[in-house]
């Protein structure tokens, strides 16, 4: 018989008002499964970052079908699985994890998707010269995801010129030469000058973080802005870009299709992502409102 049940975790700190148990849970509803998605908070625990892995064992022990890793243990977590896949490989990072013939196999559902929310959300946005700014956790995950996209060639900016300076060298073994640079934000109004668009992958816009991420003079109608922050939805940096009329993409797309992602890996059913996405908007306007 096919099986009908899950137990699934989210390890990371400060996940109490993460959107995916409610959004694994609801879609399983919908496609008549029990499915029991539960945080594995680290602060909860007084755990530090490196017990992921005894946290891992733990769970799979206890008859976890798959877990998601977040901040701080996405780059922590390779050591203790038997396998990644190619993406997670790629990128050195991990944000799910599938216990499978006592096997635990890693895979990176960020990278995968960022790119099906820009695909579907600016399917026919110029790739030629892309900016990103952040490179952090999500800005590396966003950048593997423009160049498998096709981007020809994307700059990286940091307020930490060596984290820039890192992802570039990264991106450059691992996609060619030539198709990374970094530059400090200084440069920023020479670069947009001449770019197709803005990946924001900075924490900037966020209620912690208001603002905007770089001066609104530089946006120009040539460009269009892809946001990762989701909570708000719809970012000053989002704004301020519509009002000078470039096409938006908004954070909501990548939560969506990475739970989605996560969600087949796990079950190996078909999710309906689509719907997923159109859970976002109302669950972040539920969870904004307990935060
Ligand atoms: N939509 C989604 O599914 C996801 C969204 N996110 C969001 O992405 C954002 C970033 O998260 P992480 O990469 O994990 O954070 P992080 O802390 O790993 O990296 C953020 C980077 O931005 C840089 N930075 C901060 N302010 C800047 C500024 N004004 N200009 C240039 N650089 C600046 C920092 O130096 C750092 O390197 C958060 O808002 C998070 O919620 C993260 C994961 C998934
Ligand atoms: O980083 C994130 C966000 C997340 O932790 C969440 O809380 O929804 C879920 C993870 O799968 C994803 O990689």
């Amino acid at each position: 018989m096919p099986q009908d049940s899950y137990l699934i975790g989210l390890i990371g700190s400060g996940i109490g008002p993460s959107l995916s148990p409610a959004l694994h849970e609801r879609e399983a509803d919908r496609q008549g499964l029990r499915y029991l998605y539960r945080l594995i908070d680290l602060d909860t625990l007084g755990a530090a970052p490196e017990a992921v892995g005894d946290l891992l064992r733990a769970a799979r022990d206890l008859g976890f079908d798959g877990l998601n890793i977040t901040h701080p243990c996405k780059q922590l977590v390779g050591e203790h699985l038997d396998a990644l896949a190619p993406q997670a490989e790629a990128l050195g990072a991990v944000n799910t994890v599938v216990f499978s013939d006592g096997r635990a196999i890693g895979h990176n559902t960020d990278v995968t998707g960022f790119a099906a929310s820009f695909a579907r959300g600016l399917p026919d946005a110029p790739l030629e010269r892309v900016v990103q700014l952040g490179a952090g956790g999500a800005g590396a995950a966003v950048a593997h995801a423009t160049l498998t996209l096709g981007a020809g060639h994307i700059t990286v900016t940091d307020a930490l010129p060596d984290r820039a300076a890192d992802l570039a060298a990264s991106l450059n073994r691992h996609f060619g030469a030539g198709r990374a640079a970094a530059a400090t934000p200084d440069r920023l109004a020479e670069l947009l000058a001449g770019a197709d668009g803005i990946v924001h992958a900075t924490p900037t816009g966020m209620a912690a973080h208001p603002g905007l991420p770089l001066p609104a003079g530089l946006l120009h109608p040539g460009l269009w802005v892809a946001e990762v922050v989701y909570r708000p939805l719809e970012t000053e940096l989002l704004r301020a870009a519509r009002a000078v009329g470039c096409a938006t993409l908004d954070g909501g797309g990548m939560a969506a299709f990475q739970a989605a992602d996560a969600f087949r890996l796990f079950t190996g059913r078909e999710p309906d992502a689509g719907r997923m996405l159109a859970d976002i908007a109302p669950l972040g306007d539920v969870m904004s409102v307990r935060d």
